[in-house]
C-alpha cells in the first residue's frame, strides 16, 4: 500500500539504471546537479574498489521534471554506465570469445559461483548454467538509481515537512564510534568528507584501519550506518494494520538493500536486555501547549506512529562477498571442487551504503508524507501539513 510507487531496472555492466517514481506533486525541485551531487556521496568511501576510481554516473532526467521542478507526472531518471563500451561485447546478446576481449576473460561463463553472493540460488531458480546473467542484477551498482530517486524524495520533504535527513558509520568490524555522537546536519559536510563518514576522529582512524588491514589479509568488512531524520512530523505512518507502520516500512526499505542482514529502531536490540523502566520515552510538559520526551530510546517511532522526536534506524551491512582470498565453491560446470570467481571488489562499502540507507529512509518518509498531506502541488502538500501541525492540541 503506497502513495509514491518506484521501480528500477538495469544490470550492473549494462548501457544505464533507469528509476520511476509514481505520485510526487508539482513543484518539488529537481536539478541533476542535486542528483549528482548524492550520486557522487555514494561512491566515495575508504575501502571502495577500483571501479569507483574510473568510473562515472551521467545523470538525466527523461520525465516528470520541467525548468527544475516536477510536473506532477512519472519522474523517470537515467544513470548512464561510462564503463558501457567496454562492456558492451560480454553483455551482448549473441556471446563472444574470450580472447576477442583484448586480454580480459570476462565473458568466459562464470561457472564457480560466489558463497554469499545470489549466484547459486541465483542460477538454480532462473535456469542458467552460469552466474552473470544472476550477478549483474543482483550488483549494488543498482543502488545508483534508487540514490537519484533518493534525492527527489529528499527535495520534497525538505519543501513540504522541513524534514531532513543525515547518517554516520557507527562501525565497521570491530571498531565502533562512542553511542552518544549522534549527528545533526549540520555535520553532513563534515561527514561527506571523513574517510568513512564517522563524526568521531578516533573511531574513523579505527575502522580505517580495520579496512587497510583487511585489505593487506585479502579479506572484506561490513559493518553498522545509522540514519537519522530531523523535523518528522508527528503521526506518519500508522497503528492500525501491520503494513502501515512506519517502523515496518523503513525496515522493509533497509533490509532491501543488498548486503543489510539487520535493522533496528532506536535502541532496537539493545532495549531486549533493559527492564521497561529503562526502555521507553517518559513524557513532559514543555509549556502551556506543548510537550517533550525525556530521551529518544524509541527512535521516533511507537506503535507503527513517528512521534515527532528524531527518528534513528540503524542497519546492519555484512562483509562483502567478493572475497579477494576466495571462497571454496563447486564448479557446476564440472562438479569439480573449486575457488569462487573474483576480479574486483569493495573491500569495505559500510559507508557508501549509508547514503544507500539515507535514499531509502527518505522514499519511505516521502511515500508517508504523500499518504497523510496529499497534495497536487508542493504548496498544497505544505498547506496541509501546517495546517494539521496548527490543530495540534499539544505539540
Ligand atoms: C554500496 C554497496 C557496494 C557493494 N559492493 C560490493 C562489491 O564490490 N563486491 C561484492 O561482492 N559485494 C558488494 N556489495 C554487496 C553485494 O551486492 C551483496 O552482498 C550481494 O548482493 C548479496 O547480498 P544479500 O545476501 O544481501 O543479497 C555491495 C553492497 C552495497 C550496498
Ligand atoms: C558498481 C558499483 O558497485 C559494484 C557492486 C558490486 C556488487 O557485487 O554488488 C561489485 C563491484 O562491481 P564489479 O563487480 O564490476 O567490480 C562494485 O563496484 C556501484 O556501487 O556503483
Amino acid at each position: 500500500m503506497s502513495t509514491l510507487r518506484w521501480l528500477t531496472a538495469g544490470e550492473s555492466h549494462g548501457p544505464a539504471l533507469v528509476a520511476t517514481l509514481e505520485g510526487l506533486p508539482a513543484g518539488v525541485p529537481v536539478t541533476t546537479a542535486a542528483v549528482a551531487a548524492h550520486l557522487a556521496r555514494r561512491r566515495l568511501g575508504h575501502g571502495r574498489g577500483a571501479r569507483m576510481t574510473f568510473e562515472r554516473d551521467e545523470v538525466t532526467f527523461i520525465g516528470g521534471v520541467r525548468h527544475g521542478l516536477t510536473l506532477g507526472s512519472p519522474v523517470a531518471v537515467m544513470v548512464a554506465n561510462s564503463e558501457w563500451p567496454k562492456w558492451e561485447k560480454v553483455m551482448s546478446a549473441h556471446p563472444v570469445e574470450a580472447d576477442e576481449l583484448a586480454g580480459h576473460a570476462r565473458n568466459a561463463p562464470l561457472t564457480r559461483p560466489r558463497p554469499g553472493h545470489a549466484d547459486l540460488a541465483g542460477m538454480q531458480k532462473y535456469g542458467f548454467d552460469e552466474a552473470r546473467p544472476i550477478l549483474e542484477r543482483a550488483s549494488a551498482r543498482e543502488t545508483a538509481a534508487r540514490v537519484a530517486l533518493g534525492a527527489v524524495a529528499r527535495s520534497y520533504l525538505r519543501e513540504t515537512t522541513g524534514t531532513e535527513i543525515v547518517s554516520h558509520v557507527v562501525r565497521v568490524a570491530g571498531a565502533q564510534a562512542p553511542p552518544d555522537a549522534l549527528p545533526t546536519p549540520a555535520d553532513e559536510e563534515r561527514l561527506d568528507k571523513d574517510p568513512v563518514r564517522c563524526l568521531d576522529a578516533g573511531a574513523s582512524q579505527a575502522m580505517v584501519r580495520e579496512i587497510d588491514r583487511a585489505r593487506k589479509d585479502g579479506d572484506t568488512l561490513g559493518g553498522v550506518v545509522e540514519v537519522l531524520a530531523y523535523g518528522v512530523p508527528v503521526g506518519l505512518g500508522s497503528h492500525v494494520h501491520w503494513d502501515r507502520r512506519l517502523d515496518a516500512r523503513l525496515a522493509a526499505a533497509l533490509m532491501g538493500i543488498q548486503a543489510i542482514k539487520g535493522v533496528e529502531v532506536g535502541d532496537g536490540f539493545a532495549l531486549a536486555s533493559v527492564p521497561g523502566s529503562l526502555a521507553h520515552d517518559e513524557i513532559l510538559p514543555a509549556g502551556e501547549s506543548a510537550l517533550r520526551r525525556a530521551s529518544n530510546r524509541s527512535g521516533g517511532a511507537e506503535g507503527g506512529l513517528s512521534t515527532g522526536e528524531p527518528l534513528r534506524v540503524r542497519a546492519a551491512m555484512k562483509p562483502i562477498a567478493t572475497v579477494p582470498r576466495a571462497l571454496r565453491t563447486v564448479d557446476v560446470a564440472t562438479g569439480e571442487v573449486a575457488v569462487a570467481h573474483h576480479q574486483r571488489s569493495d573491500v569495505c562499502a559500510v559507508p557508501a551504503a549509508g547514503i544507500v540507507a539515507e535514499s531509502m529512509v527518505a522514499l519511505v518518509l516521502a511515500d508517508a508524507v504523500a499518504e497523510k498531506f496529499g497534495g497536487d502541488s508542493v504548496r498544497e502538500t505544505r498547506r496541509n501539513a501546517r495546517a494539521y501541525l496548527a490543530d495540534l492540541r499539544f505539540r
